[in-house]
């Protein structure tokens, strides 16, 4: 579970990118963020997996109460949440197999339980055949690939992703979105922030809109609902 109650966040230089959100997503969920460039999308992303802190309110993921989460308790956050980006953010000198692998060594798993965990995600993800390669030997969609299975390889029970087919042609977007589905359907919430209207018409999800740091709309089977 998600929540979030009476959340306020202006950054340091006086810009207010949230003004008074309330949000509640249960597990298992396939959630939409959409609304105008600068509505408050992002921040509202980093604040579930504490890349940015609240200026006021309450946020809870899991079990746990972010208000009072100490930062060396931050690592055990992450390790719930799966993050996912525009650019991939892959580390450019390590293999595909490697780039994965490394969220497991940052948290000490076994030499054994990374090879098993890795070479599944990698299955599942198509990429089996290409572990050995380094991202720019990889296409667009291969590479985002890798950063999904980086994402799920710890098994997060929750999955954010912030634009995460921004940078990929038509095609390869459905094929990432079906991965998606087939990480939601194993019971994982899955939230993405996206200004594709294609996908979010097609694909009929709960829909929840940002205008100037508001929730303007929040609806199931939603549709994108603004003119591209
Ligand atoms: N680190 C920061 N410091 C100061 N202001 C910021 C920072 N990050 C975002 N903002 C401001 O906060 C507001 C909301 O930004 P945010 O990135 O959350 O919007 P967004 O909906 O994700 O936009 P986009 O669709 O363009 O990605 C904007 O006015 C932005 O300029």
């Amino acid at each position: 579970m998600i929540l979030m109650q009476d959340i306020y966040k202006t950054y340091k230089n006086g810009v207010t990118a949230l003004n008074g959100i309330n949000i509640n997503i249960d597990q298992g969920e396939f959630v939409y963020i959409v609304g105008p460039s600068g509505a408050g999308k992002s921040t509202f992303i980093k604040l579930m997996y504490r890349e940015e802190k609240p200026s006021k309110g309450k946020i809870i993921i899991g079990e746990k109460d972010l208000s009072d989460l100490k930062e060396k308790h931050v690592p055990f956050l992450r390790r719930d949440i799966g993050v996912i980006f525009q650019d991939f953010k892959l580390l450019p000198k390590l293999t595909a197999y490697e780039n994965v692998a490394f969220a497991l060594e940052v948290i000490e798993e076994s030499p054994k339980v990374i090879r098993k965990q890795v070479m599944e995600v990698l299955e599942m993800v198509g990429l089996k055949n290409k572990a050995r390669m380094i991202p720019t030997e990889l296409s667009g969609g291969e590479q985002q690939r890798v950063s999904i299975a980086r994402a799920i390889v710890n098994k997060p029970r929750i999955v954010i992703a912030d634009e995460p087919t921004g940078n990929l042609d038509p095609e390869t977007s459905w094929e990432i979105m079906e991965l998606f589905e087939e990480i939601n359907a194993r019971g994982t919430t899955i939230i993405m922030a996206t200004h594709s209207k294609e996908i979010v018409d097609r694909k009929k999800k709960r829909v929840i809109a940002f205008e100037d740091g508001v929730i303007a709309r929040d609806e199931q089977r939603g549709e994108y609902g603004y003119e591209v």
